[in-house]
């Protein structure tokens, strides 16, 4: 049975969060700088595409080839679209707008939480949108790890000096967490608030799929999938991927079409196939990064399925040493 959060513990999960401080406060590990701070006076080592660079945030006179500290050549990669929003509940095209979640999504977001709980995560990306940092946050709710996810923000200096965290034993309870407006819901441009059931009787369901499912047609002054795709999966190649390719297990919490990008590009799906591909609210997917491939886990099923530990060795042990006293 799914645990029941109330509003206002939500409210406070999101709202009481520290505003701003950098991810080298958390992570001994090395972590990709997002592109968004790569403005902040970070020095940056290499192009976006292949090496995760927060080692020379963490310590910059650090020359030590990023080769011989790769913590692992696996990592996990879960993707989870967030939770039932109020919008999905009236069946109204959301798009960009900030929606938080029903209740049910509320339930979804910890359900999904409880698939996931044996799976390890280093580091989160969402959206900027409520509904996918709701999601993220209600299921680490239920991750093993029990570590606390805190938003990075970097609107201002000030803000990053003064959310300063000086426990090194708070930093490793805490899981960085990066919200990118690159992961946003497509803009779903003039239908943003029209009901789905009336604009298919208005302009016709064939007309209303294209917009919603093909490719490369977008919906009236909005961003086709094709769109979405140039700005999701270039964050997700810049900044997800090498984070992968370091070792570090990522969650993203996002959006139907956002990741639908993310998973055209993931299982290399053409312009033809991706029309057919439907994501589930709260519904997360398990993909493993290996020798540069990924590999498409399926949704994990639960907890105490023991098909999750045997994805891999590394989840394997990552079991093991979570179930150890
Ligand atoms: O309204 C939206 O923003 C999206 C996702 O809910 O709808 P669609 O299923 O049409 O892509």
């Amino acid at each position: 049975m799914a645990t029941v959060v109330s509003h206002q513990a939500i409210g406070s999960i999101v709202s009481h969060r520290p505003s701003d401080f950098k991810a080298s406060q958390f992570l001994k590990e090395p972590l990709n700088v997002p592109m968004k701070f790569r403005h902040k006076g970070f020095k940056i080592k290499a192009t976006a595409s292949q090496i995760p660079i927060l080692d020379t945030v963490l310590s910059p006179s650090n020359n030590i080839p990023h080769e011989s500290k790769k913590k692992t050549n696996e990592a996990s990669l879960i993707l989870i679209r967030h939770g039932e929003s109020l919008w999905n509940e009236k069946n109204l095209f959301t798009g960009c707008v900030d929606v938080p979640l029903t209740e049910k999504g509320v339930a979804e977001a910890i359900e999904a939480g409880k698939r996931i709980s044996n799976i390890p995560v280093d580091l989160i990306f969402t959206s900027s949108l409520i509904r996918a940092q709701m999601t993220a946050m209600l299921a680490m709710t239920q991750h093993r790890c029990k570590k606390v996810p805190i938003i990075l923000h970097d609107e201002s200096e000030k803000a990053q000096t003064w959310s300063h965290v000086f426990s090194e034993e708070t930093r490793k309870q805490s899981i960085p967490v990066i919200a990118a407006w690159q992961l946003n819901e497509r803009m779903y441009g003039e239908l943003q608030g029209l009901n789905k059931k009336e604009t298919a009787e208005r302009y016709g369901t064939q007309q209303v799929h294209e917009w919603r499912r093909s490719y490369h047609i977008p919906p009236p002054k909005g961003e086709s999938l094709e769109m979405c795709a140039e700005r999701a999966v270039a964050y997700f190649e810049d900044n997800i991927q090498p984070e992968l390719a370091f070792g570090n297990n990522v969650l993203i919490a996002a959006h139907g079409n956002s990741l639908r990008s993310i998973i055209m590009y993931l299982d290399k799906l053409t312009s033809q196939e991706v029309t057919s591909l439907e994501l589930s609210t709260g519904l997360p997917l398990l993909y493993i990064f290996k020798d540069r491939k990924f590999m498409r886990r399926g949704s994990p099923v639960g907890p105490t399925e023991a098909g999750v530990y045997a994805y891999t060795k590394r989840l394997a042990s990552t079991d093991r040493s979570l179930t150890r006293p």
